[in-house]
């Protein structure tokens, strides 16, 4: 039995091999996962197992094997005092059409425990804090997709959680409202010190929201690592440079005086293979503080003028380009290589 764990703590969640099987499908297989607070996405394709995880972790679902602790509580036997502390904002529409948004969430505050006035005031905040205090006393039938699942975010914070569950908040929203959703989860950490799980099929709003990321693909563990980390494992410098009298083309000059020094230098950053090269950037391969070196060296020895040179994050999409997650994608019940959406072809940008 882990210790009893709070959000001051390490882990909010942890897992230990942990499965879920149906009699055709193996919806959760053997996942061992610790989850620290903040705000952590668990991304996969539909179908991976992120609602199953969701509900073997609220104490909804039993799992086949394994064991899984919520706030150091266990789900096999704490399910209730887990449902208490932890707030949960189901994928699909699940609201009366004839209340509006007050009554709703007023009623799940007192679903919570919280007393008349209590719920009341929580509710008022609550609405106000996602951006439906004007709208509240209107029917939620009337309401767009991105006010209902505002609503449904406000009937998660209600009764005050250490936790929250969000099951793709975002879906079914446009460009716009995604950005707003994603501010608000953002904020639900930020201002009330919330910790969040958060699920997508979509990396690139992961990338901008989360501290943490886990992905998940046919119930198994892909990866759980920051999102620096994500962003900065395969890291390249980009390098831009003045062309010259001597030089008309500076870049090629550099690119070849730099390979012939025995950099790995391309024109096209790693993982945005099949997108238009960047002009006139050269991306070379960072082997510690020599290559920085390297670089100023060769740059100065050519006599041309250096523009720019940083460190070049990846983007998580790029990463899932890369020979490892190619040699993961074969596992998965989705297109081989290409498990995962990305949002408007922004996670490809070159950053
Ligand atoms: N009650 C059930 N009985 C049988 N199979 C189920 C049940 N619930 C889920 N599954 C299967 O388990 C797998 C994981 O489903 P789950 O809903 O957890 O995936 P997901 O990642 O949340 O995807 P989505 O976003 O599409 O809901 C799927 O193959 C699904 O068909």
């Amino acid at each position: 039995m882990a210790e009893a764990t709070t959000v001051d703590d390490v882990t909010v969640i942890v897992t230990e091999s942990l499965s879920k099987r149906y009699p055709r499908v193996t919806a959760l297989d053997r996942l061992s996962v610790d989850i620290a607070p903040g705000v952590t996405g668990l991304v996969g394709a539909n179908g991976a197992g992120k609602s199953t995880l969701i509900k073997i972790l609220l104490g909804l679902a039993p799992a086949t094997e394994g064991t899984a602790h919520v706030l150091g509580l266990d789900v096999t036997t704490d399910g209730a005092a887990i449902r208490e502390r932890v707030g949960y904002m189901p994928e699909h529409d699940c609201l009366p059409p004839d209340v509006s948004a007050t009554e709703f969430v007023v009623h799940m505050a007192r679903m919570s425990g919280l007393p008349p006035t209590a719920a009341r005031e929580r509710t008022a905040d609550t609405l106000r804090h996602v951006g439906l205090y004007e709208e509240r006393y209107r029917p939620i039938g009337g309401y767009s997709t991105g006010m209902k699942q505002r609503v449904k975010l406000a009937q998660a914070l209600v009764h005050d959680p250490q936790l929250v569950f969000l099951d793709e908040p975002t879906n079914g929203l446009d460009p716009a409202g995604r950005d707003e959703m994603l501010g608000l989860i953002r904020r639900v950490h930020s201002d009330f010190g919330i910790s969040v799980l958060v699920t997508s099929h979509l990396l690139g709003e992961l990338e901008r929201t989360c501290d943490h990321v886990v992905v998940i693909d046919g119930g198994t563990l892909l990866r759980s690592s920051s999102t620096d980390e994500f962003t900065q494992v395969t890291t390249s410098l980009a390098v831009e440079v003045t062309d010259t009298d001597a030089h008309p083309d500076g870049t090629e000059a550099l690119r070849a005086a730099l390979a012939a020094a025995g950099a790995a230098v391309t024109t096209r950053a790693a993982g945005s293979e099949g997108l238009a090269a960047s002009g006139h950037l050269l991306y070379v391969e960072a082997a510690g503080e020599a290559t920085y070196d390297l670089v100023r060296d060769t740059v100065a020895g050519l006599g041309l003028g250096l523009v720019r040179m940083e460190q070049r994050r990846h983007q998580i999409a790029e990463v899932f380009s890369d020979a490892d997650a190619a040699q993961a994608a074969p596992a998965t019940a989705g297109a081989p290589g290409a498990p995962y959406a990305t949002q408007d072809g922004g996670a490809h940008d070159v950053a």
